[in-house]
């Protein structure tokens, strides 16, 4: 079984992730940083460099690679739904959970990030506020499940997604 998480830049994926392989003692793959060691710089450089879709190509070669791995949990890139092949693939092939945050939740989190390159611009939480409204529904269309990730901790979080994927019968019970 495979889990992926979904979600808008800073609602966890990489941070919830990392930690809910540690706990279901699965082998954790974030597709940014697989993207960043075939580039060979930083996502940020390279969003610069070859612009948006060049990224969203390679992003697409990356998670098609990546989502076929059973017995893993995969953190995606917050843009990984915008194309309908991802959203596809993800979802076919294990189990997705939403991390939902709101807008501003969001960019209290990022707002001293210089990482994410999308969010670069003079008003990030507009921006942010945009990105949730396209997005959103996609985020829902590939998920299997959704959690609200405004103030639960990390810990938390990771025990919930464990109690869904158990009661789903997606993964047997684990201590
Ligand atoms: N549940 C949470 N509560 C508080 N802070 C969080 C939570 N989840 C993530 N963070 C913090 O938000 C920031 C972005 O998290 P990250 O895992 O990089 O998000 P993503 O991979 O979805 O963009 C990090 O500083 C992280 O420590
Ligand atoms: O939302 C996006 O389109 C992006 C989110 C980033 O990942 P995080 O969601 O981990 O920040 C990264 O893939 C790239 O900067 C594009
Ligand atoms: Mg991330």
């Amino acid at each position: 079984m495979s889990i992926s998480l979904v979600g808008l830049p800073g609602s966890g994926k990489t941070t919830v992730g990392r930690q809910l392989a540690r706990r279901l003692r699965l082998p954790f793959v974030d597709s940014d940083h697989a993207i960043e060691s075939r580039i060979g710089c930083s996502i940020r450089e390279f969003f610069d460099r070859e612009g948006e879709e060049r990224f969203r190509d390679i992003e697409e070669d990356v998670l098609d690679e990546l989502s076929k791995n059973a017995n893993s949990v995969l953190s995606t890139g917050g843009g990984a739904v915008l194309r309908a092949n991802n959203r596809g693939n993800l979802h076919a092939r294990g189990k997705v959970v939403y991390l939902k945050s709101t807008p501003e939740e969001l960019f209290r989190r990022l707002r001293h990030d210089v990482s994410r390159p999308l969010l670069q611009v003079s008003d990030p939480l507009a921006r942010m506020r945009e990105l949730f409204a396209i997005r959103d529904p996609l985020y829902r269309e590939t998920a299997h499940f959704v959690l609200e990730t405004g103030r639960p901790s990390v810990a938390t979080l990771v025990n919930m997604i464990v109690m869904q994927l158990e009661l789903s019968g997606a993964i047997p019970s684990v201590d």
